[in-house]
């Protein structure tokens, strides 16, 4: 990784070029319309969970409830191994990622675009769920987001690789409850190496600033022997 790389959000602006329009990205709809609206409640319930210290709520009566919804759901989905092998067909990662995925409830979610001068950018705000100092982010939340969307920015440049390396620098604190600009962009490539940036801001302040290193490689699918994917093909 290079040291000299180092940029202000005004640097950045320069290397990707004045235009940020976003183009539109196809979605990929659920096999069940009501899968997503349980997700939307799971993650409603995450985020009252985050506050249940200190309030007024009979939590004896809510975790015998939550308790019913959790055995009837239990005893009717798959195990996470089966679960794993159903995971990469259809939608592959793009529903079910911690990152952004419709079908995750602790995705918190980040909605991507991608803009037409290569980069991705998204705009989140997180909350208490996702504290790290206080009133801020965690700073492995910020370094887990980054490197999804250092993953999305390389395929939307036409690239694919795992995270062989990457590196933050958390330049100024990132707030919770205030909406967080992330934006990352391939820098640079050579063979099977992409080299991809980031950056968090809240508003204009510089938060975060990232660099990753990817390589191309795949990995086997479970429970499709001699198949591997490459992971940025998402669907199949
Ligand atoms: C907004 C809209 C976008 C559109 C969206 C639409 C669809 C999206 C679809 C899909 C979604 C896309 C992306 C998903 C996003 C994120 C995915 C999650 C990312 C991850 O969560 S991923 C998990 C963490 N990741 C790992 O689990 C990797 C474990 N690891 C390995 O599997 C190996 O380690 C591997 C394969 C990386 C390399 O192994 P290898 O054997 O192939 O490579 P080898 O050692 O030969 O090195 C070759 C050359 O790389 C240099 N090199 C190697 N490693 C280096 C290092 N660390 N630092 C500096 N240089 C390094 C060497 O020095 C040599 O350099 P040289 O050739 O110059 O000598």
């Amino acid at each position: 990784m290079r040291d000299d790389e180092l940029f202000s959000f005004e640097d950045a602006r320069q290397r990707l070029g004045e235009s940020f329009d976003p183009l539109p990205v196809p979605a990929i709809p659920p096999a069940d319309p009501d899968l997503d609206r349980v997700v939307v409640e799971l993650r409603r319930l995450r985020d009252a969970s985050a506050a249940l210290a200190m309030s007024e709520v009979e939590l004896g009566d809510i975790a015998d409830r939550l308790g019913e919804v959790a055995s009837l759901l239990e005893s009717r989905v798959a195990g996470p191994a089966d679960r794993l092998e159903t995971m990469w067909k259809g939608a592959g990662t793009r529903r079910s990622n911690p990152v952004s995925g419709p079908e995750n409830p602790i995705a918190p979610p980040v909605d991507f675009v991608g803009c037409d001068d290569g980069s991705v950018m998204a705009t989140v705000t997180l909350g208490p769920a996702y504290q790290g100092p206080p009133g801020c982010v965690h700073g492995g939340i910020s370094a887990l987001i980054i490197d999804h969307m250092m993953g999305l920015a390389n395929h939307w440049g036409g690239r694919y690789g795992m995270t062989a390396h990457y590196e933050l620098d958390y330049r100024s604190p990132t707030p919770l409850l205030q909406p967080l600009t992330f934006r990352c962009w391939v820098h640079e490539v050579d063979g099977r190496k992409t080299w991809t940036h980031g950056t968090i801001h809240a508003g204009d302040r510089l938060c975060v600033e990232a660099r990753g290193l990817f390589l191309e490689a795949s990995v086997p699918v479970p429970g499709q022997p001699g198949t591997r994917s490459t992971v940025a093909d998402g669907s199949q």
